[in-house]
């Protein structure tokens, strides 16, 4: 395996503040890598980063060997690095199935010269999204609520349509941030199950921030342990379970 995001030696400071500190991480192609540590310690700040939301003091970030350094969050959707969508207020209003149907960017349909000049292909492009969507809904397990407005959806069901929303797009890696917040066992059983399943049958790269070590349990290896915006250790969840440094640091504040 070779790494998809490579990060290297970056720093980040708010005001005095240091934050992020010469924190360099690999995520491997294919693997589902946990992100964890202690409040504070600098998890979504490092996501942020990475994502495109926050740009760096100093250091690197590649994607695939590219350098993509403080390159904004919509380039990196194009090039296949995603965070999971929140469901955007607006699209409450929406269907389960209509917010996956959102999705996709630069649909013909949204340009009227093309809908004029090319009808046609605005329909076949339609029809596919659509067919696309039903998959994906039947995918996580959201059939019976397709038809109803996203805004109705349990806060569960609502991570669900999140992940899913991720499926309608060409995305390699995704950054979950949180994503079993709130979430009931069983539904939080599908969203494991549905991680699972992109991975391996799809070859998504996940890269997970996560306080539910029951999830991180489940789905990660690696698992890196950051502590004031650092990398403390990685390895298997075994290995950070047992390390000492790490109960103290971690386990030990209760943090989990
Ligand atoms: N925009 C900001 N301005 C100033 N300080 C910030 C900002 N964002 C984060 N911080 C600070 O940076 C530190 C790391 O925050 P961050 O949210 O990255 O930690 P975390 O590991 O994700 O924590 P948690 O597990 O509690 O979500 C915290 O001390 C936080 O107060």
């Amino acid at each position: 395996m070779s790494a998809i995001i490579d990060v290297r030696h970056v720093n980040k400071a708010f005001g005095g503040l240091h934050v992020i500190n010469d924190c360099s991480i690999q995520v491997e192609e294919g693997s589902v890598t946990g992100l964890i540590g202690p409040n504070g310690a600098g998890k979504s700040t490092l996501f942020n980063i990475i994502a495109g939301a926050l740009p760096l003091d100093s250091g690197q970030i590649l994607l695939d060997g590219e350098d993509i350094t403080n390159r904004p969050a919509n380039e990196l959707f194009h090039k296949g690095l995603l965070r999971t969508f929140q469901i955007a207020h607006e699209f409450s209003q929406l269907t389960a199935l209509e917010n996956l149907m959102m999705v996709p960017p630069d649909q013909p349909g949204e340009s009227l010269a093309k809908a004029w000049f090319a009808p046609k292909a605005v329909r076949a492009q339609e029809a596919e999204v659509k067919r696309r969507a039903q998959e994906v809904i039947e995918f996580i397990g959201l059939n019976h609520v397709r038809n109803e407005l996203a805004g109705n959806l349990s806060g569960g069901q609502k991570k669900l349509l999140e992940l899913g929303r991720t499926m309608m797009t060409d995305a390699r890696v995704v950054l979950l941030d949180e994503i079993a917040a709130g979430v009931n066992r069983t539904l939080l059983g599908d969203l494991i199950g549905n991680i699972e399943r992109m991975n391996r049958e799809f070859g998504y790269t996940f890269l997970v921030i996560e306080h539910d070590m029951d999830m991180i349990a489940r789905l990660c290896d690696p698992v890196i342990v950051l502590a004031q915006g650092s990398v403390m250790v990685e390895g298997s969840i075994e290995e950070i379970q047992n390390n000492p440094e790490v109960i103290e640091a971690y386990f030990g504040a209760g943090a989990a």
